[in-house]
């Protein structure tokens, strides 16, 4: 569970703050999708839920923890990450790649195969691609792999920045179809950031809707849609359904 407590930030010369007193908490399970317009704060969001950013106030509590005392390094090895320009190592083979954690986490060498072989079948991708390096691999494969990188070593939580947002409308749909069933069998909280509002829609189970740092918005899709809680929501949702 994640409990996101009047949560505040503002970057130097900024002229508002990217994080301005946000409250949301997120349940076991859940697969929630954030939602705005460039700029009011999504990645910062998930950014300071791993701790590669700080916050000003507030508080930011994972499983009755508050992240403040949990240092950042091994935090980030608890919790997934995945992000639009996919950042696979160029230089290590798919196996390499998605092995990263576990090797970090010392598993032992055939604890680490089992969950290799294991991942590339979760994504379709045969054993045979494991000695290949990322640049012998499409956009969308290699976006596959950057997902069950991030899920390797079975991390409770998973934070997922944009990662379809480079990839043509296809193969999106497809890893859209692949990232829900990945997530149903898992009792796991993915957070997905997109600027899509039909992309948010379908996957979340809850939508965060930001602009300029505040959540306007926090609820489920057809709870959206019915009873759009302000003039910034009414116009999202204008845009796309009207
Ligand atoms: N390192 C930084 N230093 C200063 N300002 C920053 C920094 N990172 C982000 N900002 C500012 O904070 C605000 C929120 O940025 P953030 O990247 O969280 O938005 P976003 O919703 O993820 O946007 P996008 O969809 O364009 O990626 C923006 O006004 C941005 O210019």
């Amino acid at each position: 569970m994640i409990e996101i407590k009047d949560v505040y930030k503002k970057y130097e010369n900024s002229s508002y703050p990217a994080l301005d007193h946000i409250n949301l908490t997120i349940n076991d399970g859940e697969l929630i999708t954030v939602l705005g317009t460039s700029g009011c704060g999504k990645t910062t969001l998930i950014k300071a839920i791993n701790k590669l950013h700080d916050i000003d106030s507030g508080e930011i509590i994972i499983d009755h923890k508050n992240i403040n005392d949990v240092d950042g390094v091994a935090l980030r090895r608890t919790i997934g990450y995945v992000i639009q320009q996919v950042g696979l190592f160029p230089h290590m083979t798919i196996a390499e790649n998605i092995a990263t954690i576990p090797e970090l986490l010392k598993w032992e060498k055939d604890r680490i195969n089992k969950r290799v072989d294991e991942l590339l079948e979760m994504i379709d991708l045969p054993k045979e691609y494991k000695n290949r390096y990322p640049r012998e691999l499409s956009g969308g494969q290699q976006q596959r792999v950057g997902l069950v990188r991030a899920l390797a070593a079975d991390p409770h939580i998973v934070l997922l920045d944009e990662p379809f947002g480079a990839i043509d409308a296809i193969t999106r749909e497809h890893l859209q179809d692949e990232l829900i069933r990945i997530h149903k069998n898992g009792n796991k909280i993915f957070i997905f950031v997109t600027h899509d509002l039909n992309e948010a829609f379908k996957l979340g189970d809850k939508v965060i809707i930001m602009d300029k740092g505040r959540v306007e918005q926090f609820d489920t899709p057809d709870h959206i849609k019915a009873h759009p809680a302000t003039p910034f929501v009414k116009k999202l949702l204008g845009v796309a359904y009207d």
